[in-house]
């Protein structure tokens, strides 16, 4: 009977003293049991939904102990066969919904919308590295309006993006639901594209504004919409200022906010953190998380990234494995939002946990 217990722990020995991300036992069987379904480092980030950097340093660790071997695939040796079987790991099984690729809304009712905005953001700029962008599918950027509309966050409310790489702003005006729409972005190429866009579609209701959100809002659009779409970097900073700042943009109670986190750039313990912040800080109620509703396509910087430093195999990402939960907060009584100055410079964007920014 191999002392499965005990390499589990010289396992989690190792991997403890290469990482500062918490790693737990659960940890080593996502990893193994997303080994059992994908030879691709990237398809086994996705499946294991464990931190990259921490998937890579487990990789490693399995390496080391003759579980596992790296040479243009990550497989199992005969070795690491029996551990998973000693230890009861199963292969992963992820059945996604085929129709909603588990968003649970359905585009019926937006077939004309994904076309049209499919066609508009044909020639949208391509994603910067510098702003850690990376935008979503349409069927995403478009199911995202399906989402909010379900929840009557949309018609005739005021409506206020933060950051629009994934151009949700032209798919709200596509929509022709929302009263008024405002959009700030960091990125002139993303504001001049949106505008150019809103001149076409002779698109009134739109204001968009080159803002840092490092720097609270412009007075007037304090607690002013009804709703806040925004889908941010992963350090605690960033979701103060991305989120904080939203819900210090909503009018009062019962208003909405949706933004995305992912399980590739934070960790559970990173998840409690924000979680905390949500409810004790913001005193806001979460009412939906659900489960890789975004799907990012590939960005082509992979090479300058942390990421692909830590790839066990140099090999671009095939199909798409980033992907993150939809979160959707509604305000109550005492919430309130964020509205200090943060005078950070890339801390904005990397942690110990990040790796694609
Ligand atoms: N660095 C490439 C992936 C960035 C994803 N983050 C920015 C997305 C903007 N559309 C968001 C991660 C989820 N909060």
């Amino acid at each position: 009977m191999v002392m499965r217990g005990e390499i589990m722990d010289r396992i989690l020995e190792k991997v403890k003293e290469r990482s500062e991300i918490p790693v737990y036992d659960k940890s080593i069987e996502n990893v193994l049991s997303a080994i059992l379904t994908s030879e691709d480092f990237w398809k086994i980030v996705d499946l294991s939904e464990e931190p990259l950097p921490l998937v890579a340093d487990i990789i490693r660790v399995l390496e080391e102990e003759g579980l596992l071997k790296i040479e243009d695939s990550i497989k199992l040796t005969e070795k690491g066969y029996e551990f998973v079987k000693e230890y009861g790991i199963s292969k992963k099984m992820d059945d996604i919904c085929e129709c909603c690729e588990g968003r649970g809304v359905s585009l019926k009712n937006y077939k004309d919308l994904l076309e049209k905005f499919k066609e508009i953001v044909k020639n949208r700029p391509m994603p910067k590295h510098e702003y850690d962008q990376g935008f979503v599918t349409p069927e995403c950027t478009v199911s995202r309006i399906a989402l909010m509309n379900s929840r009557g966050d949309l018609f005739n409310k005021n409506v206020l993006v933060l950051g629009d790489d994934d151009l949700t702003s032209i798919a709200l005006m596509l929509s022709n639901l929302p009263r008024k729409i405002v959009v700030v972005d960091i990125d002139e190429r993303l504001i001049n594209f949106i505008k150019e866009v809103a001149e076409q579609l002779n698109y009134k209701n739109i204001e968009v504004i080159t803002l840092d959100l490092r720097k609270p809002l412009p007075e007037k659009y304090s607690r002013a919409f009804d709703t806040f779409i925004t889908d941010p970097p992963e350090t605690v900073y960033a979701i103060k200022t991305f989120i904080g700042r939203g819900i210090s943009a909503l009018k009062g109670e019962r208003r909405a906010g949706y933004f995305g986190i992912t399980r590739r750039e934070s960790s559970l313990d990173k998840w409690r953190e924000i979680q905390r912040t949500l409810i004790n800080e913001f005193n806001v109620v979460i009412t939906d998380i659900i489960r890789n509703f975004n799907h990012y396509v590939n960005w082509g910087y992979d090479e300058e990234t942390r990421a692909w430093k830590l790839a066990p195999i140099k090999k671009k990402p095939k199909d798409i494995w980033y992907k993150s939960y939809m979160f959707r907060i509604e305000t109550l009584k005492d919430s309130k939002g964020f509205e200090e100055e943060v005078d950070i410079g890339d801390e904005l964007y990397n942690d110990a946990e990040s790796s694609t920014t």
